[in-house]
């Protein structure tokens, strides 16, 4: 007998039995096609499958509880036939291939993004298990596709496959190596695809390979750490004498080095249950798994997880929209090559096409330089107001003290040194981060350079030796300049002396399941569309079809065209008008000057909403619901109607009549002391409406439509609970806020209730100079190219007609994750240009490997550097030679500087340090 069968005769996927009974749950129907080869009649104790090099037996679990074990009916679509004719094929605790294969068919339809790695999860399963079998299953859109399936029954001693039936679902894994159990009881599926599909490739070769189990599960909870889940879990991990229970925060990731069986609270896994059985039926030698999963009840209508009240009572963080789980994103070799460098202190100017993550590169370098540099000596700047805010940051402007940057640089000194808080900045300043340079004027960066020099008292060395971290797209919008031609940062004789490593994001991320899309982005970049490429921009323009009733965001070019556009979609809509005031504060005096700041949030000062209003989140909240989301305001409801919205929209939670009968009274003592900031921001409470919309609820939906027999009982206690509701939502007047159904990517929806949140401008000492506490919505019909920099769009539609700027229909089309989302309006292939300074520039820029490359060598030539006094004369003058000629431009050197040197232009901090203490040494002589 070969390992491998050995090993998979040690593995064993066991049913867990469910705990409550099995909830109404809604299903994709399916059309499952019997193969012609489907072997019912094999027997069901034992079945060797065999292929030319694998033979290995897969047996389910005798001692799983038969009667406990509910054989689902299927419902063939289309055939007319009865579930019960229909054939299945039976392990011996009841579970079927019809249900692994419904099984999958429900994850492919409420995991579309998933489909890939579910496809090549069966065609795994199907290489280690059989015959292939033709599964027609309905996606989301109800478009039906055929997958390979599995064709045998699961069956013998051993094992089980278990199809999700109860509203419960755990996963234990255990490895019986190491004598390590961690039982994780509720896996979400989310992202993170892409790491699973490189996960299931690694598992199936490691088959053949012989990894050990524990290896494989490290691994794979490390790749996991590319989900983020909407839900709190609880782990536990037990080894032998021993139960540790941790909290998982959704969202954190599992330490790529952790142990499993030293799991700590923040570790988290979130695998999708098939990828499990991917990985289990995968494992190998001396390896047990025990892969326990059921479905999960958070496919819901409502597809909001559900959470418990905690000991207090509160439910403030059940009602909260998943509010602060932010997506937890695993960056990547070159993101993370960028940290590295520039923790290593040099000056770094990244870029990289839209999309390529350079935003959410820059918070997580923000944090790493904080973390590495003392308090107030890291500034985090940006060219925009706009940009500034998505980073925390302020603008260069403000942080330079240099106002509107008018004058000369000796004039702009002056202005800067008059001020004790800009003397103070600048003298502890020791790392600046300028985000959106592209908007830069080259002529400004250079004073910027004089100033810095001036108040570090250091004139030789490029910006006083504060290092730079700068990033952006030279492709997107240009320098605002009046009556002169642009001059990029790049090209401004500073840059040149400062800049010591260029570097080139290449892996786009915002459009990634569409590589020919990122192609034509390209082509447009470059200012250079195809035939072909223009032919499929053409494409594109026909009408997007409303999404849950969201139409695309119409992108302008002016903010004037974007406030008339959506005024008139507003005042279209009848209904009362919902004001929401943002609570503003921060520790600057000047209220203007604050106000002013305050103005470049994305979160208005006053926002006007209706039921019916189109409207765009402008933070980051979770996983799917990210800035950029679109979505409809259904209604605007307080929190605690909000909690039992969601448990009444979820069938599977049961509302008792006494649990809204208590919380109204709890409400009604606690009615006076409402919060005064949510009470601020309604304006006008008493134009709130007095009843809870019906149509919200989808129990009262189905009560008079008609097409479903409802019991009187059940009728009266739908109507009793419908009442009670509304006495709790009337009873919560002046607390309510927009109840939004956002449309996610992957055309679901979700609803949530959108509570204020904090937007802030700090200072170099992180305090809070200017915040403002809104709710993060704007009106979305339509949004200004401008303010869409930066966002990423699901479902967005572009009029090129009227684009100006080089650079501005290519910010636009990028906005768009993918064609299906994309609308386009006049798209002409002659009006798109890019500068051919910019296209010039880009030719010689470095990607992260050449960058690690040339750092390597640079450290070495420092080395030498600093054995320079062992150097005979005449060689010391040379190296000297050649490494300040080394920071001017690569076609200026001299032939007689090394390949390696000039191609790097520019020398690290420390060289540049050296030469000018050999210098001053030099002059001293
Ligand atoms: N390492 C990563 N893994 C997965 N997704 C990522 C990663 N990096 C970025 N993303 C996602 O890609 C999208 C684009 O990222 P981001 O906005 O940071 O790109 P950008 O380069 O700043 O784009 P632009 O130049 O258009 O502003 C976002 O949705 C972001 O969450």
């Amino acid at each position: 007998m070969s390992f491998l069968s050995r090993a998979f005769r040690s593995l064993r996927i066991m049913s867990i039995l469910p705990n409550s009974s099995p909830a109404k749950i809604l299903r994709p129907s399916q059309e499952v096609i019997p193969d012609s080869n489907d072997d019912c009649s094999q027997s069901d104790d034992e079945k060797k499958i065999t292929s030319s090099d694998l033979a290995f037996t897969f047996s389910s679990d005798a001692n799983a509880s038969q009667s406990t074990a509910p054989k689902r009916a299927l419902k063939t679509a289309g055939s007319g036939s009865s579930p019960s004719a229909k054939k299945t094929c039976l392990s011996p605790n009841g579970t079927s291939l019809d249900e692994v294969m419904d099984y999958l068919a429900w994850f492919v339809k409420e995991c579309p993004q998933c489909t890939k790695q579910i496809k090549q999860t069966i065609r795994i399963l199907q290489h280690h298990f059989g015959r292939p079998k033709q599964v027609s299953v309905p996606d989301s859109r109800g478009i039906k596709s055929s997958i390979p399936g599995l064709t045998t029954s699961f069956s013998s001693t051993s094992s089980t496959l278990v199809p999700p039936r109860a509203n419960k679902r755990s996963v234990v894994l255990s490895a019986a190596s190491d004598g390590v159990q961690t039982q994780i009881p509720d896996v979400a599926v989310g992202e993170g695809a892409r790491a699973m599909e490189a996960l299931l490739k690694e598992v199936d070769s490691s088959t053949k390979v012989g990894k050990s189990m524990p290896e494989i599960m490290k691994k794979a909870s490390t790749q996991a750490s590319m989900q983020a889940s909407t839900q709190a879990l609880t782990t536990k991990t037990t080894t032998p004498g021993m139960t540790k229970k941790a909290s998982f925060v959704p969202g954190a990731s599992l330490l790529p080095n952790s142990e499993m069986n030293s799991m700590n609270s923040g570790t988290f896994a979130t695998l999708p249950a098939m990828f499990m059985r991917g990985i289990a039926t995968s494992s190998s030698q001396n390896a047990k798994i025990e892969l326990m999963t059921q479905k999960p009840s958070m496919w819901t209508e409502a597809n909001e997880p559900i959470r418990k009240l905690d000991a207090s009572g509160s439910r403030k963080k059940e009602n909260a929209p998943s509010t602060k789980k932010v997506k937890t994103i695993t960056l990547s070799e070159e993101q993370n090559a960028v940290i590295e460098l520039a923790r290593l202190g040099y000056n770094i100017f990244y870029t990289g096409s839209a999309g390529t993550g350079k935003s959410l590169l820059l918070k997580s370098l923000i944090k790493a330089l904080r973390k590495q540099h003392s308090e107030g000596s890291v500034a985090v700047t940006a060219s925009t107001g706009l940009a500034a805010c998505n980073i925390g940051g302020m603008t260069l402007h403000s942080f330079a003290g240099i106002g509107l940057g008018n004058g000369d640089s000796a004039a702009l000194l002056k202005k800067v040194k008059r001020q004790q808080r800009n003397r103070k900045r600048w003298k502890n300043l020791e790392v600046l981060i300028i985000d959106e340079i592209s908007m830069i004027d080259g002529i400004l960066f250079d004073k910027l350079d004089y100033i810095a020099r001036h108040m570090k008292k250091k004139l030789e060395v490029p910006f006083g030796g504060i290092q730079l971290i700068v990033c952006g797209d030279f492709y997107q919008l240009p320098p605002v300049v009046k009556d002169r031609e642009p001059v990029f940062a790049f090209e401004s004789a500073s840059w040149k002396r400062a800049i010591q490593f260029t570097i080139v994001l290449k892996k786009v991320f915002r459009q990634q399941g569409d590589k020919d899309f990122i192609r034509m982005l390209g082509e447009v970049r470059d200012g250079h569309v195809s035939e072909k490429t223009a032919r499929k921009f053409k494409a594109l323009e026909r009408p997007l079809a409303e999404r849950s009733g969201v139409i695309p965001a119409q992108l302008y070019p002016t903010r004037a065209q974007v406030n008339v556009a959506n005024n008139a979609m507003l005042r279209r809509i009848r209904g009362h008008k919902v004001v929401f005031r943002s609570y503003d504060t921060g520790t600057m005096d000047d209220e203007g000057a604050r106000d002013k700041l305050l103005g470049n949030f994305l979160a208005p000062k006053q926002i006007a909403l209706k039921r019916g209003a189109q409207v765009m989140m402008v933070k980051n909240m979770d996983e799917t619901l990210v800035n950029g989301s679109l979505g409809k305001v259904v209604d605007f409801i307080d929190p605690d109607t909000y909690s039992f919205y969601k448990r009444l929209n979820d069938s599977s939670q049961d509302v008792e009549l006494h649990e809204i009968e208590d919380s109204l009274h709890k409400l009604e003592e606690k009615k006076a002391k409402g919060s005064t900031k949510q009470r601020e921001l309604i304006a006008n409470p008493d134009q709130l409406n007095d009843q809870l919309d019906d149509s919200i609820f989808s129990f009262m939906r189905n009560l008079d439509d008609g097409q479903h027999e409802i019991p009187e009982s059940v009728r009266a206690n739908m109507l009793a609970k419908k009442a009670l509701l509304d006495k709790l939502f009337s009873s919560s007047k002046g607390l309510r806020m927009p109840l939004v159904r956002f449309v996610l990517s992957d055309g679901s929806t979700r609803d949530v209730l959108v509570e204020p949140e904090t937007f802030s401008i700090e200072d170099e000492f992180e305090r809070p100079i200017a915040s403002r506490t809104q709710i993060p919505l704007i009106l979305a019909w339509s949004l200004s190219i401008h303010k869409a920099q930066g966002q990423t769009l699901p479902l967005v539609k572009v009029d090129l007609k009227h684009v100006f700027e080089k650079g501005q229909a290519y910010v636009a089309l990028s906005r768009a994750t993918s064609r299906r989302g994309l609308e386009i309006r006049h798209f002409d292939p002659f009006k798109i240009h890019a500068h051919d300074r910019v296209v010039q520039f880009y030719k010689n820029l470095m990607d992260t490997d050449q960058a690690m490359a040339l750092h390597k060598k640079l450290v070495a030539q420092e080395r030498d550097a600093e054995n320079a006094e062992l150097m005979p004369p005449d060689a010391l003058t040379t190296r000297m030679h050649d490494l300040q000629t080394a920071t001017a431009r690569a076609d200026d050197f001299p032939d007689s500087v090394p390949d390696d040197v000039r191609s790097s232009m520019n020398v690290p901090p420390s060289i540049w340090r050296g030469i000018v203490h050999k210098e001053r040494r030099d002059v001293a002589n």
